[in-house]
């Protein structure tokens, strides 16, 4: 008998290293990235059911979609395409990754979805395999399929292993307006104006520093190249990550496109410490603790038939 339910978590991510080569003919610029999961966690559940359906609950639920352009819809409808899958699914996703927020939540619900998939319809698809679906559906997606810490190419999804030992902690301070990451890059290239971009390369030294699981290394270490794009579209987040740094943080960024700031902390006490000093500080969105790496899974079986 088939499990009629299956739950799987994916996790959002913050990239330690963002570095943006120039503008592709498709539209998208080449990356190089380190990719660092951690765990704020994206819950998604699929219900052997009578046609396709959508249900969304958690963090900023009003503000996702449940139609056709749902993430998680889409990796379904993917993966029918590939598969030939006739049988019909309810999906409910429980959201805990900021939406809009350069975290990849979206992309995390798709990742979900896919294992959860594969694990309710038996299909024993190879890890490459769920990335080249995941790869059509978004840039990150390939990454939250698995998360941990991992280097990024091409687009954002092509994957390999990054070295990196020890727990980081985590200090993020949301902002209740998004920012979708196609007007961030279109900023990115707008600063850049006439000017010539080399090829994207990761710093060696965030490599050296992460292989160490030395916080005070990596810190100063953070580099995202959609910054300025981010304080020009929404220049208050220069003051969050000037505060953050201020305030005893060993690094601070916006995350990916934004409009997310994180900070790293020396330790968890030194992180909760931040956090509390932080909360004081009257931002409009949240301050949240997480702890990375984080990794994404399927979390159980549920035969309710
Ligand atoms: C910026 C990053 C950094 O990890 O993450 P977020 O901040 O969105 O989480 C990613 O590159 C975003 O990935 P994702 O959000 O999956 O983007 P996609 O849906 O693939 O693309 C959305 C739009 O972003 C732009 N885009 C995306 C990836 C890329 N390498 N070059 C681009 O120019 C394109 O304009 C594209 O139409
Ligand atoms: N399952 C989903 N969860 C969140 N957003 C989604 C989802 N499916 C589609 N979207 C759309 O994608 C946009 C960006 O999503 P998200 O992944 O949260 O942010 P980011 O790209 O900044 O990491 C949202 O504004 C929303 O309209």
């Amino acid at each position: 008998m088939e499990p009629a339910t299956v739950s799987a978590r994916a996790p959002g991510k913050i990239n330690l290293d963002l570095r943006v080569g120039p503008r592709g003919d498709g539209g998208f610029h080449e990356l190089v990235t380190v990719f660092h999961a951690v765990n704020l966690w994206e819950y998604v559940e699929l219900e052997l059911a009578a046609g396709l359906t959508c249900r969304v609950d958690g963090r900023q639920a009003a503000a996702v979609p449940t139609d056709s352009s749902n993430l998680a819809v889409r990796a379904i409808e993917e993966l029918r395409a590939l598969t030939g899958l006739v049988e019909g699914v309810a999906i409910t996703i429980h959201k805990g990754v900021p939406v809009a927020g350069g975290m990849a939540g979206g992309s995390a619900d798709a990742a979900a979805a896919l294992l959860a998939a594969d694990q309710l319809f038996s299909l024993g698809l190879p890890l490459t395999e769920l990335e080249r679906v995941a790869a059509r559906l978004g840039s990150d997606v390939a990454f939250c399929l698995t998360g941990g810490t991992a280097l990024g190419t091409g687009r954002g999804e092509l994957l390999a292993p990054v070295l990196a030992t020890g727990a980081l902690e985590w200090v993020l301070v949301t902002h209740p307006e998004g920012l979708s990451a196609g007007s961030v890059y279109a900023e990115c290239d707008r600063l850049r104006g006439e000017r010539t971009v080399p090829a994207p390369q990761v710093d060696p030294l965030l490599l050296g520093a992460l292989r160490q699981g030395d916080p005070a290394q990596i810190g100063p270490l953070l580099h995202n190249d959609l910054q300025p794009a981010a304080f020009s579209l929404l220049p208050a987040l220069r003051e969050t990550v000037d505060i953050g740094l201020s305030e005893g943080a060993v690094g601070g960024l916006v995350s990916g496109s934004g409009p997310t700031c994180v900070f790293l902390a020396e330790d968890a006490d030194d992180a909760d410490d931040l956090a509390n000093v932080l909360a004081q500080r009257g931002f409009p969105g949240e301050v949240l603790r997480a702890t990375g790496p984080a990794h994404a899974g399927v979390l159980g079986v549920a035969d309710v038939l």
